[in-house]
Order: C-alpha cells, then structure tokens, then sequence
C-alpha cells in the first residue's frame, strides 16, 4: 500500500443552526489513516441565513432550488476567506455536509442542501459532497455517518460518545459497529436556560447548585425509548412529547429542573457506557466525549461518578470540529472508493461508498 496525504477543507452545518464548522485537515495513509488538523474555524450564522435555512422546510420548489444555490455560493465565500486568513496553498478537495432541510428515509428522501456545482465553481476547487442521498437509496437511515469515523480514525477508544443535542454513541459491539441515540442532552437543557434568558448552562454550574427530584427523574427514566433495542434515534418531537409533559407535572425551581434533567441524561449515559462494558467483559471502557456537552464539566462529573470508564475529554478541536473532520475523512474514502457508510449503522442492504463528486 501506497503511503498517500490528502488535504481536505471539511465543512459541516449542524441540526442546531448555530453556524458553520471549517476544518482544514491532513489525513494520512500509512499503514493505517490518520490526520492532523491544520487551521479551524466557526462561523455563526447571521440572522438572515438562520432564518432562511429554518424556513426552508416550507419554502416552494423554486425558492428552495435557489436557496440551493445561494447557499453553495455562501458556502463557497466562507471558503475562500478561510483559505486566505491561513494562506492554505494545498486543498485536494472540499468535503461539504451541507445543511439538512428534509430527512425522511422511509419515504426514500433526504436533502442536505449547499450546491456542490457552486461550491466548486466558487472555490475553483474539486468538491465531494452529497454523503446521505445514495445509502438512502439503498434502503438505509442516511444517519449516522460518523461511526466509520470513529472506527477507523478514533479506534483507541472503545465508546465514541457525542453529547449534542441529543447524546450519541458508535462503539464495535464485537462483530458489528453499532450506533444509536442515548437520550435528549443540551436540546433540553437549552429550552429551560433560554426561558431564564442565557444561551446554555455554562460548566453546569447552575445546575449544581440545584437538588434532584427523585420522583421526576423516576418517570423520565421508566420512558419507553430506554428499554428498546438500537439502532435507534430521537427528535425533537420526543422532547415535546414525551420530555416537557412530565417536567410539566412538577413545580420546581430552575436550578432543581436543571439539576434533575442533568441526573437524567448523565445516568442514561453512564447506563449506555456500563452496558458497553459488559458486552466487552472489561472492567476500564476507555470512552472519549465531544459535542458541546463535554464542556459541562457538571455533567461530566455526574458521569464520572456513575462509571468505572475511563473518560477521556479531548482537545477543544477535536470536541468541536470532530464532525467536520470526519465529513473531510468520508470525501477521502468516496476519493478511494472506499466504504464509507455501515450497513450494520444505517440499516441500509450494503456498506457502500457515497458522495457526489463536483470538479470544475
Ligand atoms: N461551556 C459550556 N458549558 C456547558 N454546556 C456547553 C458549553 N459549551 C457548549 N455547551 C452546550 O453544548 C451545546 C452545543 O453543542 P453542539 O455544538 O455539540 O450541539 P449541536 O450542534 O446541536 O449538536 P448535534 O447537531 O450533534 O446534536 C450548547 O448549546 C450548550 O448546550
Ligand atoms: C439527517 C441529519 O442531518 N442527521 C444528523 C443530525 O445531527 C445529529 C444526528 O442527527 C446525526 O444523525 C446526523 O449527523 C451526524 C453528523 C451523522 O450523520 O453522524
């Protein structure tokens, strides 16, 4: 095997619309993948692109194919600016994720728009986008696509946790890879934060200062998503639904809902991450968090408490730009027509290498 070094711009815009995630990476083939990364950066969205990215779902086939393309194009200016501020002069290709506006795998569709065709052109650039639509097609969720990622270049640990929106893992179960969702995590922890007027809990600090309410934690934990084998995964409906009423049935101070939501989701996690371990017959599960998550050091701390794992919390680049990285890690296994998407993952009757290849 050939040793080979890719340069790759890796973009992604998460479900969260907070903005766009840039990361210039090096990855390496040697005997096995590897990378470094080079130059990051995040950029928020400002209001009018927030706002026309959350309508998008209801906007008319014209409005939306324009979107489509102005979208590519904005995409295209934030990439060239951020190859200007760091004087990058090597880019094999642009990896873009794009920004989900309709997913929908059991009626076959799914839309992550940001035009590849513009992007290129825009760049002068080859770009490989368009990671979902071909396992979609082929029977599968399009989602998760990370956990190829977390196999090959995250390997050294056992249990790649994401805490998000919602909490995420992929770990190998010993003959497959497998990936689910845990439970809601910072999507819900927002809504109460935001009612009081912050963004988020910053460390968790309010959170503990607060008491936990046994009975309410009791009936969030008895909810049926957590008995159910995976795969599976979690919506936002499931907050609405599910989530709010019960907090609904209690009067309580911030810092208690907060206090108990925190319980909530450190005890499923750990619950996930000790199942994990008895599968493997290993006392010390070696467990690495990302998402904005692995910044609540309170939560942490609750999940520390309730595992034997080993918690490794890594560089801040890597708990932020972990997705963007493993979109430009993806583009490089589409370059070798390689796997990257898992069956064992989506559900989808073949692993498969997707992605559509825009060179100008
Ligand atoms: N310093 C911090 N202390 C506590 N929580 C934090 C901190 N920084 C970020 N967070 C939490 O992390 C969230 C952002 O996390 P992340 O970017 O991983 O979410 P996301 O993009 O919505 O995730 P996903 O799309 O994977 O569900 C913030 O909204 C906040 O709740
Ligand atoms: C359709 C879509 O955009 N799904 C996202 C979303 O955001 C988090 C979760 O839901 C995950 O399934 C996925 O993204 C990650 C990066 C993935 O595909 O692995």
């Amino acid at each position: 095997m050939m040793n080979k070094n890719w340069y790759v711009i890796g973009l992604m815009s998460g479900t969260s619309l907070d903005g766009v995630d840039l990361v210039y990476v090096k990855i390496s083939r040697n005997k096995a993948y590897d990378f470094e990364i080079l130059e990051t950066k995040s950029i928020n969205y400002s209001e009018i692109w927030k706002n026309r990215l959350q309508k998008a779902f209801s906007f008319s086939g014209e409005k939306l194919t324009r979107l489509d393309a102005d979208y590519g194009i904005y995409l295209g200016e934030l990439v060239v600016d951020f190859i200007g501020e760091n004087n990058i002069d090597k880019v094999d290709f642009i990896a873009s994720h794009g920004h989900t506006i309709f997913h929908n795998p059991s009626q076959n569709y799914t839309l992550q728009i940001g035009s590849g065709a513009h992007l290129s052109t825009k760049t002068g650039k080859k770009v490989i986008c368009d990671f979902r639509t071909q396992d979609v097609a082929l029977g599968g969720q399009g989602a998760p696509l990370v956990p190829i990622g977390d196999q090959i270049l995250f390997s050294e640990y056992d249990f790649c946790l994401n805490i998000g929106g919602f909490a995420n893992v992929s770990y190998d179960n010993g003959s497959d890879r497998i990936a689910y969702d845990i439970c809601p995590a910072n999507i819900v922890l927002n809504l109460f934060t935001r009612l009081e007027g912050f963004d988020y809990d910053d460390k968790g600090k309010i959170a503990s200062k607060g008491a936990v309410n046994k009975e309410l934690l009791k009936k969030l934990d008895a909810l049926e998503f957590y008995l159910q084998d995976q795969p599976k995964s979690l919506g936002y409906e499931y907050v609405i639904e599910s989530i709010l009423p019960i907090f609904s049935e209690f009067d309580l101070s911030f810092e208690d809902r907060l206090r108990t939501f925190v319980e909530h989701s450190a005890s499923q996690i750990a619950s996930s991450i000790n199942e994990a371990a008895s599968n493997f017959d290993e006392e010390e599960l070696k467990v690495l968090i990302t998402g904005g998550g692995a910044l609540n050091d309170f939560m942490i701390q609750r999940i520390k408490d309730l595992t034997n794992a080993q918690i490794v919390i890594p560089s801040r680049d890597i708990i932020d730009f972990k997705e963007a990285l493993l979109f430009a890690f993806l583009g490089v296994l589409k370059d070798q027509d390689e796997v990257n998407c898992l069956s064992s993952v989506t559900g989808a009757i073949k692993d498969h290498s997707s992605g559509v290849i825009y060179n100008v």
